[in-house]
């Protein structure tokens, strides 16, 4: 047998795998890298993370991915060259952390690298009938397992698009595995660039399990900082938005969106939530002339008053639900407060309570869905609802 078939052959059959799981979302903030030790596969899957940390992006890594970051019009050198070079950083990132750590990298068995989107495109929202979903991450997963010496597993999405999806969110297929319960209702929130949620009822079989994005968490907000306060990179402790007052014209304004009346599961990204977006709803509302602090805080509104709205609409109160919050916008207390007033009836927590240090979640499920690529069986997502096909994700990248 080739020497590489054998390898995963072999990593397919041991009991437990090591895997990094990266993440690079929308916020631009830095690579998410965990190191876990997953036990099993399928529902059987349990996972330790042995370690974390998010490497801060610099200024440069921030300036080349914002050039062509959810635009329309690029320069497509730039793009070429970003896709070796994005991997080529990722890997200096990993490598330095697992020296920093003391693990070798042969000790490593797989890496599962999300990539950076650029842009995402689902039919729904570019609206054009001759074309279909569409999505692009940028970091290629062969010049990473190249510089890293580690077998990589890649461009997670392009397989869900394949078999009818939109290519996101995919977190419901690590959220089932790790967090499915038979006796408790979940909503594993996640508020990073864009907020998203997977709703877990609970049952044997976790029948109808689904994810879907919600409109912007943090990625007006920090566009606006970004815009208006220079040298600022988000609105830390929500210190700006709290001196604020919410106006409510804009945020009814900002409300209105197309993608808020389209059908669940849904995605969407900073090419429709973006700074024109926002200015389009002021100039809707008449509120052009608000101070920035107002414009803010009514932003920190707009992300929980959205959140708020979806969740409630998936509650049932013969269904006592417990929601789990993960991504930056846990750590941003005018939201948190607002979700807590908004969602009287259901719990409130983190997934540090489920054993996921909530930071660490995004990497965590996408090392899980590399765990599926290579000793997961398509059975495992059988029981996801509609609009979340029943595949294993993910492209094979030896180092050699
Ligand atoms: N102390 C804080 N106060 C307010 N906001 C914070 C704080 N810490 C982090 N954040 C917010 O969290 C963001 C980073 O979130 P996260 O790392 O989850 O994003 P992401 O991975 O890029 O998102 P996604 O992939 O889900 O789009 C920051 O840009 C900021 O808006
Ligand atoms: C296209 C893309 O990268 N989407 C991200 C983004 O960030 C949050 C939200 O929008 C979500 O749909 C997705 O990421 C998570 C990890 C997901 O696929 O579940």
């Amino acid at each position: 047998m080739h020497s590489h078939i054998t390898k995963l052959y072999q990593l397919a059959a041991k009991p437990s795998r090591r895997i990094i799981g990266l993440m690079s979302g929308t916020s631009l903030d830095g690579l998410d890298i965990a190191l876990c030790h997953i036990h099993g596969s399928g529902q059987q899957s349990s996972v330790k993370v042995e370690q974390f940390i998010t490497v801060p992006y610099s200024d440069e890594f921030r300036s080349r991915v914002q050039a062509v970051f959810a635009k329309r019009q690029v320069d497509l050198q730039q793009l070429t060259l970003l896709h070796p070079w994005i991997a080529e950083q990722h890997a200096q990132m990993i490598n330095q952390a697992l020296h920093d750590w003391q693990v070798p990298a042969s000790e490593v068995d797989l890496i599962a690298s999300h990539g950076q989107t650029v842009y995402h495109c689902p039919k729904r929202q570019h609206q054009d009938p001759a074309w279909g979903n569409a999505t692009l991450q940028l970091g290629d997963g062969d010049h990473l397992a190249v510089h890293t010496g580690i077998i990589t597993v890649s461009d997670f999405r392009q397989k869900h698009i394949a078999a009818g999806g939109e290519g996101a969110p995919l977190a419901a297929y690590g959220d089932y595995l790790l967090f499915g319960s038979a006796t408790e209702h979940r909503i594993l929130l996640n508020i990073g660039g864009i907020a998203n949620l997977t709703y877990l009822p609970a049952g044997e079989t976790l029948s109808g399990v689904f994810s879907t994005d919600i409109g912007p968490g943090n990625t007006l907000m920090d566009a606006y900082v970004r815009q208006h306060f220079p040298g600022l990179q988000y609105d830390a402790d929500a210190r700006l938005a709290t001196t604020g007052t919410v106006q409510q014209k804009l945020l009814a304004a900002l409300l209105a969106a197309e993608f808020f009346q389209l059908s669940l599961p849904k995605t969407t990204g900073p090419e429709v939530f973006n700074l024109a977006y926002l200015a389009r709803a002021q100039q809707q509302s008449g509120c052009q002339d608000l101070p920035a602090v107002d414009v803010l805080a009514t932003l920190n509104a707009f992300s929980a008053q959205a959140i708020i709205k979806l969740v409630q609409q998936l509650l049932q109160p013969e269904r006592p639900t417990v929601l789990y919050a993960s991504g930056g916008g846990i750590h941003n207390p005018l939201l948190m407060q607002q979700l807590k007033q908004g969602l009287p009836q259901l719990s409130l927590t983190t997934t540090a309570e489920l054993a996921i240090l909530p930071d660490a979640k995004e990497a965590v499920l996408f090392a899980l869905l590399a765990n599926e690529c290579v000793a997961g069986t398509t059975t495992t997502f059988n029981h996801l609802s509609t609009g979340m096909p029943a595949v294993t994700m993910g492209k094979i990248s030896f180092a050699d």
